[in-house]
């Protein structure tokens, strides 16, 4: 009985202290715009049930922000559970927290539902001085003279999509383009990183893909519906997805480990970043094996998956967009014509091709957004922004903001033309349009993105004409980062 008593009593007082602090946390940014929380239930979970029942009905949380941000303004706070979370969507917001102030980051995804995922690697460290040490020895990988040197990689494994999408053509039936290109950056980046010869492309079947696209979910699941593990019906699913990142753990330890006997035997490695990410873990006495594990599943997530999004992303809306699709073969057959090997120059002339693909990222940034913490307080347009505050950098919804793009509902890739009239119209900065992020936490893969991105574009635009299914979805799904929900279902046709 007694022992009753004091759970009782423990339980009580536990409940009235975080009562307490949710009291303290809802005062100190009641002086901030945003939906209002009202109620019981809205003094404990916030926003929590509005934004489950969203994602449920399949829609994106970044649809909601933006349903906020027309609301509310610029700046606004909402609540999940016993956390504010704080948007910004202006150019001034992003400079200061990204390049001024430098903003700490929450090392998201490094742990998503208990499961070691990212880590802590180069993208979730937060130490910043462990960070610097080794953001500047990867550097050396990514500047772009050493990517050009890849150059023959990107366009060897560009051929063998070719290949495979020339023969899947002949059947005349519809093909999931998101699929194979998904397959494709997987081959490129194991390839041009690692020296790892995945051949997801041939071998369809390979769960790798699946394995780092669930990993992905689970951050989107942790994040979105932190009280997911307390639901039974979950349960099942939770257990998959956390199945699947020690799946992919499980390969990158076995293929770290090959490679290491390989150094280890011929005491050479090809110069890649794999060399350089040994180095790291050679040199730093902080950095064990975990950490390298951390690392080479980093690259991987974020070299595949973001541009094989960026790449279908293309292809939806050129399907919708005949116009724009014209202009561009029209480009491409000028610099290409039937050259099979795109080199750096084609690339430079490239130039319709490269705003093509820069509108499909403002349109459908492939990280829709990203998370700083402001380490102490600071003011945003008029606003107190307390210390400690998780701010949200709003990729998706600052390229849809009036204030700097005109028209942006529509594909209109001559905003990004510098000479073109209507790129007046528009106020396209680096603070407004980001979707490699900027400032010193800026994406390290960014280059090795475009290139990738605007030779494959260049190489399935030159080979073949495209039409997409009829029954095609537009929606979008967020597993962190956005992808179309039903893929891209194209019907092909070689050109020549
Ligand atoms: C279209 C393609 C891509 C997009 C849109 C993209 C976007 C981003 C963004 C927004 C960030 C910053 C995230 C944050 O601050 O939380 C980031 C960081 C990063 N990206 Fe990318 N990325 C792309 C391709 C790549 C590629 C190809 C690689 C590797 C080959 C890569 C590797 C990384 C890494 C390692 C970081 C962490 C950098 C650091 O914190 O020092 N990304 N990326």
């Amino acid at each position: 009985m007694k022992i009753l008593i004091s759970l009782s009593a423990a339980l009580v007082g536990a409940f009235s202290y975080y009562s307490f602090k949710i009291f303290l946390l809802r005062r100190k940014y009641r002086h901030l715009p945003g939906p209002s929380s009202k109620g019981l239930i809205g003094f404990y979970f916030g926003q929590y049930f509005r934004i489950v029942k969203h994602i449920s009905a399949k829609k994106i949380l970044q649809d909601l922000h933006f349903e906020w941000f027309k609301a509310y303004g610029p700046v606004y706070a909402y609540q999940v559970l016993n956390t504010m979370v704080v948007i910004v969507n202006d150019e001034s917001a992003v400079k200061t927290a990204l390049i001024e102030e430098d903003l700490p980051k929450k090392g998201i995804g490094a742990f998503p539902l208990g499961e070691r995922f990212l880590g802590i690697g180069l993208l979730t460290e937060i130490d910043k001085k462990k960070w610097r040490n080794r953001r500047a020895m990867m550097n050396n990988g990514f500047k772009k003279d050493i990517l050009m040197q890849s150059l023959d990689e990107f366009n060897s494994k560009g051929d063998l999509l070719l290949q495979r999408l020339n023969n899947l053509s002949k059947s005349n039936e519809c093909i999931s383009l998101f699929n194979e290109i998904n397959h494709m950056t997987l081959d490129v980046i194991a390839k041009v990183a690692f020296d790892l010869d995945t051949d997801s492309l041939n071998n369809p079947e390979s769960k790798l893909n699946n394995y780092i696209c669930r990993g992905l979910e689970a951050v989107t699941l942790d994040l979105t519906d932190p009280l997911c593990f307390l639901k039974p019906s979950k349960r099942k699913h939770i257990n998959s997805l956390k199945q699947s990142i020690r799946n992919l753990r499980h390969f990158s330890i076995e293929s770290l480990q090959i490679k290491l006997k390989e150094l280890q035997e011929n005491n050479f490695m090809a110069h890649n970043i794999l060399s350089l990410m040994i180095k790291n873990f050679k040199t730093d006495d902080d950095f064990d094996f975990d950490k390298l594990v951390d690392d080479f599943i980093t690259f991987f997530v974020g070299g595949q998956e973001t541009t094989a999004n960026a790449l279908s992303f293309c292809f939806l809306e050129l399907g919708q967009n005949p116009q724009v699709l014209k202009k561009l073969k029209e480009e491409i057959d000028l610099v290409l014509g039937k050259k099979s090997t795109i080199d750096q120059d084609d690339l430079a002339r490239l130039e319709y091709t490269s705003a093509v693909f820069n509108e499909s990222m403002r349109k459908w940034p492939p990280v829709p957004s990203f998370s700083r913490l402001s380490a102490q307080e600071c003011e945003i347009l008029g606003y107190k922004i307390p210390k400690n505050s998780w701010f949200i950098m709003p990729v998706y919804i600052m390229g849809r903001n009036e204030n700097y793009f005109s028209r942006p509902k529509e594909f209109i890739p001559e905003r990004f033309l510098k000479n073109h009239p209507f790129s007046k119209e528009n106020k396209i900065n680096s603070y407004t349009f980001f979707p490699f992020s900027l400032g010193p936490r800026n994406c390290i893969g960014q280059n090795f993105a475009k290139i990738e991105g605007k030779l494959i574009l260049a190489k399935l635009i030159q080979h073949f004409d495209f039409k997409l299914d009829p029954d095609q979805s537009f929606d979008v799904v967020q597993y962190t980062t956005l992808r179309p929900i039903d893929g891209v279902k194209v019907f092909l046709t070689p050109r020549f």
